[in-house]
């Protein structure tokens, strides 16, 4: 199975996402660049956290427009794995790729520290290794966090069962305390928290690096291949 992490102007968390496929799964991975225009070769494609063009407009505004998102919208339509977290989940909702949108977080304020997580939904390929309403540690790291829908998509979220992960206590001002969520098709999730920086109890918490097992799981029960070591 091959990742490939985007790169922006202004990424951040691009080396702690690569550091952790590899540590968590030691699965190939490459960084590529927001201009690349192929990523056929990619199983899953992270997008990364950082500032992505500085947050200038908002954050994610900018980057929706990279020669790279053509090809993450193309991948997503061919139900490859996309997982954009903390500025790549603002990414993706700015492309259209998730519902909703990321405003400040109310308290005004940077917020980064560890947050208690409900897996909410444990069928998506990035959370198969969770049990249902399992609590789990990821810490989050953001200023725009705070994730806005109208009523309808809310719930149609519902129904749909996209909520994939929620605040135990909310740090941002998050509608129904949604720190993440899916596509319908469940193989696009974007989370404001960040897994890549919990891979290993020296971290503070593993609970991420099963995100990366979960992706591995899945990709393997769908290409027949024997289960993860
Ligand atoms: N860690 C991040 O990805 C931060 C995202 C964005 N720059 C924010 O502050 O909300």
């Amino acid at each position: 199975m091959k990742f490939a992490v985007l790169v922006f102007p202004g990424s951040n968390c691009d080396i702690d996402c690569y550091k952790a496929v590899e540590e968590a799964i030691g699965e190939p991975v490459d960084y590529v660049w927001h201009t690349a225009t192929d990523l056929s070769a990619y199983d899953c494609i992270l997008v990364p956290g950082g500032f992505s063009y500085g947050d200038y407009l908002r954050c994610g505004a900018i980057s929706r427009f990279a020669p790279v998102m053509n090809e993450v919208s193309k991948a997503a339509a061919e139900g490859k794995y996309i997982l954009g977290i903390c500025n790549g989940f603002q990414i993706l909702t700015e492309a259209g790729l998730l519902p909703g949108a990321l405003m400040r977080n109310t308290s005004m304020k940077f917020r980064c520290h560890d947050t208690a997580l409900q897996v909410v939904n444990n069928q998506t390929p990035f959370t198969n290794d969770f049990d249902l309403n399992e609590e789990i540690v990821i810490p989050i790291a953001h200023g725009e966090g705070n994730y806005y829908c109208d009523e309808e998509t809310l719930k149609q979220l519902q129904q749909n069962n996209q909520i994939v992960f929620k605040y135990k206590d909310n740090p941002n001002g998050s509608l129904a305390d949604i720190a993440g969520i899916c596509n319908e098709r469940g193989n696009v999730v974007g989370m404001m928290p960040h897994p890549e920086r919990a891979v290993n109890d020296l971290l503070g918490s593993a609970d991420g690096k099963r995100m990366f097992t979960s992706i591995l799981k899945a990709w393997r029960d769908t290409h027949g291949t024997a289960s993860v070591r």
